[in-house]
């Protein structure tokens, strides 16, 4: 269940984030973080509920603002963009969302077509027919083309939202608690599908969960959100190896494969 080698340039990140903080009111979430994502790489966050992982996505992708640090994604400071460079950054990241659900009343095949439509001006039919039918076969599921969304599986829908997301080609993929609420074995298989996207598409991933199992076959690194830092940094082994009173439960409930 270890994850195998991946091909990380360390000397190219993809975001990079420093000092940053973020309070609501009196509630200091992010208290000076410091983060790299490098090219190629899976970085898994885990953290409890409630300790800012979505917020530190949202500041990411601008939409949010921290209240000081800086944030720079591909070659971008965040923090100075105007609203339209801010919406191209937006399209060379792609966000799997626990709740970007499917439009209910189109095709899997339509709902793949959307992005493409509203993003690429000036697409043809044949390349969105070869983008459609590419993106289905990475995630396995040609055969769902012109089925409805209420005709797939709880995993199968997860794995067309994942398909909606790289049919864009995203340099970075943001993963939100891509395991939250399926069952053991689709959770494997959807791990198994943010390696393979990471291999075919050659993207660098920050993924959010608080699924052990999930952090441990996808994170080529794991950073540890504990009191708004990332306290610990480093492979599943080595985060895990303390006595730290803060991180130990966090391993002893969960379920390890
Ligand atoms: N827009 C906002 N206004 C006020 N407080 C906010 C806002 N967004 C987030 N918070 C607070 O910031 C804290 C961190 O929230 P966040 O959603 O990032 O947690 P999380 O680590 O993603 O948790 P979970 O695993 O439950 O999704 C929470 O206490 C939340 O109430």
């Amino acid at each position: 269940m270890e994850k195998a080698k991946a091909q990380i340039n360390y000397d190219n990140p993809v975001i990079s984030i420093r000092n940053l903080e973020k309070s609501f009111g009196d509630y200091h979430v992010l208290r000076g973080i410091d983060l790299d994502l490098f090219q190629g790489e899976n970085l898994v966050v885990l953290g409890r509920s409630g300790t800012g992982k979505s917020v530190l996505i949202k500041l990411i992708s601008g939409l949010l603002y921290p209240d000081s640090g800086s944030i720079d994604v591909l070659g971008n400071d965040v923090l100075t963009l105007d609203t339209r460079s801010l919406q191209e950054l937006r399209i060379r990241i792609g966000f799997s969302f626990q709740n970007s659900a499917l439009y209910d009343s189109m095709t899997v095949r339509k709902n793949l077509e959307f992005p493409l439509v509203r993003n690429k001006k000036g697409i043809t039919r044949k390349e969105i027919d070869q983008s459609v039918e590419s993106v289905l076969d990475a995630v396995s599921l040609s055969q769902t083309i012109n089925q409805m969304p209420s005709e797939l599986s709880g995993g199968q829908r997860k794995r067309i939202g994942i398909a909606r997301t790289l049919i864009l080609n995203p340099e970075i993929m943001l993963y939100d608690e891509p395991t939250a609420g399926l069952d053991p074995i689709t959770c494997i298989e959807i791990n198994e599908l943010i390696n393979e996207v990471q291999q075919r598409y050659h993207t660098s991933s920050i993924i959010i969960t608080h699924d052990l199992t999930c952090a441990k076959m996808t994170g080529d690194r794991i950073a540890m959100l504990l009191d708004g830092q990332f306290q610990r940094v480093g492979n599943f082994n080595e985060v895990f190896a303390t006595s730290d009173e803060r991180v130990k439960p966090f391993y002893d409930y969960n379920f390890i494969q």
